[in-house]
Formats: structure tokens, C-alpha cells, sequence
């Protein structure tokens, strides 16, 4: 009887058990029934023993992130690496070189280390900034970029992993900030650490050193491009980094020589340094601007590319009649400007800028009265100015329209050369026919009407040069021809190139394809120009209405 009470209660307690396991882990009865079944084992006896494995576990695991704490505060150096910074860029470059990210059992293959880049561009590659590049350096350039951007790079992946780095020991540790927003990408949550033993952080000052070392051999040959951003609400306006693109060469600018010469000993003689003391001694303010203007596709931003690459300054782009220049942003963009960069503002002519001042002063402008809207006149002329624009940095200008800007933009002071770009005469239509189309070193010769006879049997390098020779001879022939049936100042070399490229490994089918070309070009632009006529007509049509609407009230 008493056992049997004993047996009971015994069993009402295991019940107990088993709930309250349960209730932690579901399935946990049925799972013990299932093994006493099978296997003839009660795990009933077991549950103590496992209770205090789990406990002490779990009381391990507390006081090892609490020690963990303790030695990373108080014996270690730690560097945290921003992911929305370009330091993520210089650090992960570097990181990728490592032995440690190669050999790592557990990494995370990238084909581009700028984590900053994928979400800046969309997935928009390099290339695309500039399309048909026409010299074939640039064309070289292009397959390197391509190769490059396919080039697979390893990191190493979440978690930590030891490396040393000048007979230190250092930790490079991984992880994934989840609290970080899930509307972020995977590489904007990610935080970077590096740390290192004691509480000397030189090595790792050194190490980032080396990685910007690295980081700024890799771009010495390339011009950096940062375009400014921040259109979207609650998007702070900040440069971003958009672009590392080879160093365009200035002789692929189809530009008069003298005037092109001009340009490069202006900037060259404004960014000496002695230039710069001259200005201080004098009171002067020390800027310089430069105004670039004609046609769309006529060599205005290949200039200004080309002047970055040369003078190894990075370019600052802001397009006027993008949504990131309000009055607001351009004037934060400005003063986060560094001191050595080329800034190039273009479409100055875009709309509020081209409100003369008057009318903006006397009938309050769109941007005047909205605060931080489109960038007006005045707020140009303020930011142009202001004391950012006096660190002598070469402010460069673009317009299609010079006849729209107001005077007080363009007077000296602010404006201090103006260059003209123009629509492809016949020289500049046979250039562009010869860069596309005259071989390179190493490049595979394209068939022409050369026959190569020789009196004397040649060497396979004498046929070669032989042979080289005579495509580019044909190539100049072939120029001629092609620039007598364009007409002159009708297409820009924007345009001509367009052309070329559609036939670019056959010279022969270019010239054959100017006549219908020129036909095509021009029944589009009639039409595009109808279109835009009718547009301004509704546009205007809606505004009368607007003011008899006004006046009838
Ligand atoms: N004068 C030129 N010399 C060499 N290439 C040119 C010239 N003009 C145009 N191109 C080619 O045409 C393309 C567009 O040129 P670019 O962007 O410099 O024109 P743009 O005048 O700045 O045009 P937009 O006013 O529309 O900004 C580039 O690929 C460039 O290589």
C-alpha cells in the first residue's frame, strides 16, 4: 500500500518533471517515451544530470562573456572599422591580400571589396559612368576594369580569426549588427574589428597605415570621382565615392591644341604653391573657375576628367538639375569639400539658376520662399563665394546654354576662363575615325584592302610591322572619306562616336553607314524637337489658365 502510494506520488512528480520540460522543450515527453520504448532507457534518471550541465553552461557562458568583456577593455587595443566610411574599403583591401582571408576554411568570396560601392551604384559598374570611350587606351582600360571587377576576392567570414602582423598577434573580427536596420544590405550591418594584445594600439595604426598605402597605389594611375548625394528625405547631403576610372590622356580631347595647352598651364600655375602664397601676400581670395560651355556631348566633363587625371586631384561632381542641388545640400556639399579636388557644378544653367536676380529678389523665387528647394542664382553666387570655395580648389563650370546664365555668374572673380566647346568640324570627325580605328600594340589587325607585297620573303615580326603599318596608312585614308560626308558643326563627336561604335571592327561599314545615319539622326531630332515644341506649348497653355483662373477670382 505505502509503495504503492510512494510509486503515486513518485509518478506525479515525474508528471510535474515532464511538464515543466515540456513547456522548455517541446516534444521532450514524447521523445523519453519513445527511447524508453526503443531502447529499454529511462531518461527519467538522467534529467538531473542534465539539468546541471545545462545550468552550469549557461552560467559559463555569462561569466565568459563577462571575463571576455574585461580583457577586451582593460588588456587590448581594438580599432572598429565603419562600414559607411571609405576606411571599410582601405581596410578590406588590405584584408583580402592576407594570407589568413586566402587560407580561411570560412570566408565570404566577393568580386568587389567596396561594400560602400554596391549600394552607391545599384549595381552599376564602372564602365557605365561614360559611354564609348573612344581611345583605345581607354579601350584596353575598359577589359582591365571588366577582369577586375570579375576578379574573385576572399574575406574572411563572421567570426573571429587570428593573424599576426609584425610579430603580433591580431584578431580580425567579423560580425552582423541584426539591430542594424533590415532595410540595410548585409555588408552596411556588418561590424569590423582588429584588435591586438596590450594596450598599445600602434600596430594597428600601422597596419591601417599600410592598408591606405595599398589602397592608394591601387588608384595612383586612376582618377577618383565622388558625386554628391542626398536627394532622398532624410538623406544627409554627403560626397560619395563613385568611381576610381583610368586616367583619361589629354590627348584624346579633341580640343584645339592652343586652347587645350591654355587650360592645363592656367590650373597648373593656380595649384602651385607658390601661387597659392602669392594670392595671401595680395588679400586676393584664392579661387579660380573656369568655365566650360557649347553643345551636349562635345568634350565639356572629357576635359574636366582629364584635367583631374593629370594633376592627380579627385573630382567633385554635383549636377545642378539633379534633386540632390537645393540651396541646402550644395552649400553642405561645399563645406565638406577637401582642399586639394577639382569641383565640377554642371548644368549651371538649369532652373532656378537661371532666374535672373531681380526677378528673384523682387517676386521671391521658388527657393526663397521653400527654404532648401532648387538652387537659386543667389544661392549659387553665396556658395561660390562663401569661404569654402576660397581653399584653392579649380571650380569648373558646365553649360549648354551660356546665352541663359546671368553676368554676376559669369564675371571675373568667379569665372575666370571660359572655354568653347564645339560641334565636329571635319578635322574632329576624321580624329575620332582614326582613335576608334587605328590598332594598337598587341592588337589583333582587322582586315583592310592591304596586300603587304615584299620583294624578299620577311620575318613573321617584319610582316607584322609591315603590315601594321599599312592598316594605319589605310585607316588615314579612310578618315578622309569618312569626314568629307559629315556635314560640319551639325553632329557632336558624342554623337559621331555613337556611329563608330555601332561599327567598330569595320571601318568600311562605318562610311557606309553615314548617309543613312545622318537621315536617321535627323528625322529623330525633328521629332524630339516637335515634341519638346508641343510641351512648352501645353506648359504655357496651362499657365494662362492658371493666371485668368487668378484673375477671374
Ligand atoms: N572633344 C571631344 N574629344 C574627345 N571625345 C569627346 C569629345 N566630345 C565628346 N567626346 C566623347 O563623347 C562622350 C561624351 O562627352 P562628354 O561627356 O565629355 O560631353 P559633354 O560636353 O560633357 O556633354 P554634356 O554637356 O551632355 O554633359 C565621351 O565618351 C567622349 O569620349
Amino acid at each position: 500500500m505505502e509503495a504503492c502510494r510512494n510509486n503515486e506520488s513518485s509518478s506525479d512528480s515525474a508528471q510535474q518533471q515532464f511538464a515543466l520540460l515540456d513547456m522548455l522543450i517541446p516534444g521532450f515527453s514524447l521523445f523519453v517515451t519513445t527511447v524508453q520504448s526503443s531502447f529499454a532507457i529511462d531518461l527519467r534518471l538522467y534529467i538531473p544530470i542534465l539539468l546541471i550541465i545545462g545550468s552550469s553552461a549557461w552560467i559559463w557562458s555569462h561569466v565568459w562573456e563577462y571575463i571576455k568583456d574585461g580583457f577586451d577593455k582593460y588588456l587590448m587595443s581594438s580599432m572598429y572599422i565603419r562600414t559607411d566610411d571609405e576606411v571599410f574599403n582601405i581596410v578590406m583591401g588590405w584584408v583580402a591580400q592576407q594570407n589568413f582571408s586566402r587560407d580561411s576554411h570560412r570566408f565570404i568570396p566577393n568580386t568587389n571589396i567596396n561594400s560602400r560601392s554596391w549600394m552607391l551604384w545599384d549595381n552599376v559598374g564602372d564602365d557605365d559612368e561614360e559611354d564609348g570611350e573612344s581611345d583605345s587606351e581607354e579601350g584596353f582600360a575598359h577589359k582591365d576594369r571588366k577582369k577586375n571587377s570579375s576578379e574573385l576576392k576572399y574575406t574572411p567570414s563572421y567570426g573571429t580569426s587570428f593573424f599576426t602582423y609584425h610579430g603580433h598577434l591580431l584578431l580580425f573580427i567579423r560580425t552582423e549588427d541584426s539591430n542594424r536596420g533590415t532595410n540595410l544590405s548585409a555588408s552596411e550591418r556588418e561590424i569590423i574589428q582588429i584588435s591586438c594584445f596590450g594596450r598599445n594600439p600602434a600596430v594597428l595604426k600601422d597596419l591601417l597605415l599600410e592598408a591606405r598605402q595599398l589602397y592608394l597605389s591601387k588608384d595612383q594611375s586612376k582618377t577618383i570621382i565622388y558625386r554628391g548625394t542626398g536627394s532622398k528625405p532624410n538623406d544627409s547631403p554627403s560626397w560619395k565615392r563613385c568611381v576610381a576610372r583610368f586616367s583619361r590622356p589629354f590627348s584624346t580631347i579633341l580640343l584645339n591644341e592652343e586652347i587645350k595647352q591654355r587650360v592645363i598651364d592656367d590650373v597648373a600655375d593656380y595649384i602651385d604653391p607658390n601661387t597659392r602664397r602669392w594670392y595671401a601676400n595680395r588679400g586676393i581670395p584664392y579661387r579660380r573657375g573656369y568655365l566650360f560651355y557649347g553643345p551636349p556631348g562635345t568634350g565639356k566633363s572629357s576635359l574636366s576628367f582629364a584635367l583631374a587625371g593629370f594633376f592627380q586631384l579627385p573630382i567633385y561632381i554635383i549636377s545642378l538639375s539633379s534633386p540632390v542641388a537645393t540651396e541646402e545640400n550644395v552649400s553642405t556639399l561645399f563645406g565638406q569639400l577637401p582642399r586639394r579636388c577639382i569641383v565640377l557644378l554642371e548644368d549651371i544653367d538649369s532652373a532656378g539658376v537661371t532666374h535672373n536676380r531681380v526677378a528673384q529678389d523682387g517676386q521671391s523665387s521658388d527657393s526663397s520662399s521653400t527654404g532648401s528647394e532648387r538652387l537659386s542664382l543667389s544661392g549659387l553666387l553665396n556658395v561660390l563665394d562663401g569661404v569654402a570655395s576660397q581653399e584653392g580648389r579649380v571650380l569648373i563650370m558646365t553649360t549648354n546654354h551660356l546665352e541663359k546664365l546671368d553676368s554676376a555668374l559669369v564675371r571675373p572673380g568667379r569665372v575666370d576662363l571660359m572655354v568653347e566647346f564645339s560641334l565636329a568640324d571635319e578635322e574632329v570627325a576624321a580624329s575620332i575615325f582614326r582613335a576608334i580605328y587605328t590598332p594598337y600594340e598587341g592588337e589583333v589587325l582587322l582586315g583592310t584592302n592591304s596586300q603587304g607585297a615584299s620583294p624578299r620573303a620577311m620575318t613573321e615580326d617584319e610582316k607584322a610591322v609591315a603590315k601594321r603599318s599599312q592598316v594605319i596608312a589605310d585607316i588615314k585614308d579612310m578618315a578622309m572619306d569618312f569626314a568629307a560626308k559629315i556635314p560640319q558643326g551639325e553632329f557632336s563627336p558624342a554623337e559621331i562616336q555613337g556611329l563608330l561604335l555601332q561599327h567598330k571592327r569595320d571601318p568600311l561599314a562605318a562610311i557606309q553607314g553615314v548617309d543613312p545615319w545622318i537621315k536617321r539622326t535627323r528625322e529623330e531630332r525633328a521629332k524630339r524637337r516637335a515634341r519638346e515644341a508641343e510641351k512648352l506649348k501645353e506648359e504655357g497653355e496651362k499657365k494662362e489658365g492658371e493666371v485668368d483662373g487668378k484673375i477671374e477670382l
